[in-house]
């Protein structure tokens, strides 16, 4: 039995589209599932949280985009006992990208159906003073963040995305987001070993995937089931200069810039000299001027091409 998900509203109501093809497929060949549809924000995780309840160990597949299955992780207590199949309609996607997964839904659908293969990964954790939040791809504070916040309230995202041009919102807001965006000084502690200090910081994502922000690859090097997190860190550059560095981190090149800083690690505290934005794969964590991020003791088993 496959237990469904499905965010109607991801990339501006695509999800429900696809749906309607993804049921209609499973109906012509017979396959048993049940279908959830999320009538609100954070309603995903709790309805992951009633089906672990129900089913002590289940696939729960996933129709939405990054968001979506961010909640589901939230959702769950006991993630090692839950199969996560993907199908993507965000606009991000890069929870897919990261994976493996295939960004057509029908491709994605028959890997559910016809593979066995799965592969464990890790999940990250997300301290701030008021939240603990789980995240599947990243988390981070500073200006990616930022930009994060400024396009979930946009209003022209829907009409962007209806146009096929989602990427554009975020182009946009990057740009005035770097223009606004004022660097704070950084402790960063690693492992709780290393104590690193950044006097201009712009931001500093934790990154389970390779990719955030749409196919940004900030973490090249990363891999979802070691047990890190990989960290990337851009402080001391100039506007202009981190202008250029986002295309260069399109193809992961950014790693080779001064004032870019990697670093692998289980745990990483960041305190920044002011609350600064917040988020977890891509949703807002409010502001924050202290996070710790982690990896969680259980992993879960995603579907992904082997
Ligand atoms: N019925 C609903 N009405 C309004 N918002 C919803 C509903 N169901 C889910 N949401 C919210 O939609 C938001 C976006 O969802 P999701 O991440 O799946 O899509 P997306 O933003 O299009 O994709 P991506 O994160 O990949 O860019 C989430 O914050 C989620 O809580």
């Amino acid at each position: 039995m496959y237990y469904f998900i499905i965010n109607p509203r991801s990339r501006s109501g695509y999800g429900a589209v696809i749906w309607d093809k993804i049921q209609h497929e499973l109906e012509s060949r017979g396959i048993p599932y049940e279908a959830y549809f999320t009538l609100y924000k954070k309603h995903a995780a709790r309805l992951a949280h009633e089906l672990e309840d129900r089913h002590h160990t289940c696939t729960i597949v996933v129709v939405g985009g990054d968001g979506t299955v961010n909640e589901v992780l939230n959702g769950l207590t006991h993630p090692a006992r839950i199969t996560l199949g993907y199908i993507p309609t965000g606009s991000g996607n890069d929870f897919a990208r990261g994976m493996g997964i295939p960004f057509d839904p029908a491709e994605a659908l028959s890997l559910i159906l016809s593979s066995h293969a799965v592969a464990e990964m890790d999940i990250g954790t997300l301290k701030t003073r008021y939240h603990t939040r789980c995240f599947g791809v990243s988390a981070g504070i500073g200006f990616d963040a930022a930009i994060c916040h400024e396009a979930l309230a946009s209003p022209i995202k829907d009409t962007l995305n209806h146009l096929g041009l989602g990427k554009l919102t975020y182009v946009g807001i990057a740009l005035r987001q770097l223009f606004l965006f004022k660097p704070c000084q950084a402790r960063i502690c690693l492992d709780k070993k290393q104590t690193l200090h950044f006097p201009r910081l712009y931001f500093a994502a934790a990154m389970n995937q390779k990719y955030e922000g749409g196919g940004f690859q900030f973490a090249p090097g990363a891999k979802s089931d070691d047990g890190k997190l990989h960290i990337c860190v851009v402080g001391n550059l100039s506007k202009p200069k981190i202008l250029l560095m986002l295309p260069t981190a399109f193809w992961g090149k950014h790693i080779h810039l001064k004032g870019i800083h990697m670093f692998s690690c289980r745990q990483i505290d960041i305190h920044t000299d002011r609350p600064l934005p917040v988020h977890s794969d891509g949703e807002s964590c409010g502001y924050a001027d202290s996070i710790s991020l982690s990896t969680a003791s259980e992993q879960i088993s995603v579907i992904t091409p082997g």
